[in-house]
């Protein structure tokens, strides 16, 4: 079975349901861009470049149902939109640059209605395409600079979240760098974060890990460090990005500032596997990247599904407990920022930057 966060037919778009796995495998259809702004904005659908490509799809299926007038008539229309599902959630880049980039194209085409409706249609569909093609070139840029920084013996990669087949149009990210690796023969284990709150490591990331017959192992957040200390095997820390300032100072899930110092202490290499767009050039420091506060019900519930008499996962019923003490104040921000400094590599489908002499990041080096 193939892993397909998103299925889209010309003019039909479906998510799978990520709030329901890894027990449910449930598609969800989205017929417009109201039923893609909800499903980011609850998370349904998740992951950088998956939003960017929901989004822009979620538009394509609504242009198809909807008559315009007037060539100007559906500028407007497509650039309200747009700036309407930019809104679902602040912190990854890719979904605003696509916005940019959706809007200035149909501002830029010539024609009447039906001409720049097909221009965005064209667009739009071609970013499902290439992300899948930008997504295998970060796994190949990887997999050749672990072999030059690592060597060729086997080792160990640690991840946090998920930034696989699950949180892209497929392949992944880090995720997918680890496949690449794994794929060459140089992967001893892979490591997990079950990625507390909403459990993108132990119920997306340990599902594809387990999907593709991937070595791997699940832990809590809070084993990062001695698992570190006690694994001299793992070399290598690959997480995936939200949003790169300039700087390469770099925005991804909570939780992955801590594993670039915990890198620099036990001397792994701490790499970020992104595409170019997740690089924001507009915005200098990680100091200038919004971070997304979720509702502190996501952190005091876990829902799932319940066992049954002889522990076995009992899907026909699902439950939310409540797993605080009520009245207890909650801080649940969604991301954090892993400076530059502490960062060895990014690794983009255009090759990978290491910071020069300086100590910088030469990013501009990929636009
Ligand atoms: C290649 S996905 C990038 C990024 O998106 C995830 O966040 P979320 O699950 O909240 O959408 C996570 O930070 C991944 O690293």
């Amino acid at each position: 079975m193939v892993l397909e966060a998103i299925k889209y037919r010309p003019h039909s778009l479906e998510i799978l349901d990520q709030l329901r796995l890894p027990h449910e495998s449930v598609y969800v259809s989205i017929k417009n861009s109201t039923d893609a702004f909800n499903a980011i904005k609850s998370m349904t659908v998740r992951g950088a470049p998956a939003i960017a490509i929901v989004a822009a799809l979620s538009l394509v299926v609504e242009l198809a149902n909807t008559e315009f007038k007037s060539s100007d008539e559906v500028r407007r229309y497509i650039s309200e939109k747009l700036e309407y599902l930019v809104a679902s959630r602040p912190t990854a880049v890719n979904l605003s640059d696509a916005a940019r980039k959706l809007a200035k194209l149909v501002i830029e085409t010539e024609g009447d209605a039906a001409t720049i409706v097909g221009a965005y249609i064209a667009a739009a569909e071609k970013m499902l395409v290439d992300d899948v093609s930008d997504n295998v070139n970060i796994g190949k840029n990887g997999l050749e600079w672990a072999k030059a920084k690592l060597g060729l013996d086997k080792f160990s990669i640690l991840t946090i979240c998920n930034t696989g087949s699950l949180a892209t149009a497929g392949y992944g990210t880090a995720l997918g760098i680890i496949r690449s690796i794994h794929g060459d023969g140089l992967l001893s284990h892979a490591y997990a974060l079950e990625t507390r709150p909403y459990n993108q490591g132990s119920r997306l990331t340990a599902y594809e890990l387990v999907h593709d017959s991937i070595p791997a192992t699940l832990i809590t957040d809070s084993m990062a460090s001695v698992l570190l200390k006690s694994h001299p095997e793992i070399k290598m820390i690959v997480v995936g990005a939200d949003r790169v300032a300039r700087n390469g100072d770099t925005a991804n899930k909570i939780g992955t500032y801590q594993l670039s110092i915990i890198a620099k202490y036990h001397g792994v290499k701490f790499v970020v596997a992104a595409p170019t767009t997740s690089i924001d050039m507009q915005t200098l420091t990680g100091n200038g990247i919004a971070i997304e506060q979720r509702k502190p019900e996501e952190l005091v519930t876990v829902r799932g599904p319940v066992l049954d008499k002889d522990g076995n996962v009992d899907k026909s019923e699902v439950k939310t407990v409540h797993i605080a003490a009520p009245g207890i104040g909650v801080w649940n921000p969604s991301f954090d920022v892993a400076p530059a400094a502490l960062i060895d590599a990014i690794i983009t489908e255009k090759g990978v930057a290491e910071k020069d002499q300086s100590g910088e990041f030469q990013l501009e080096r990929f636009f």
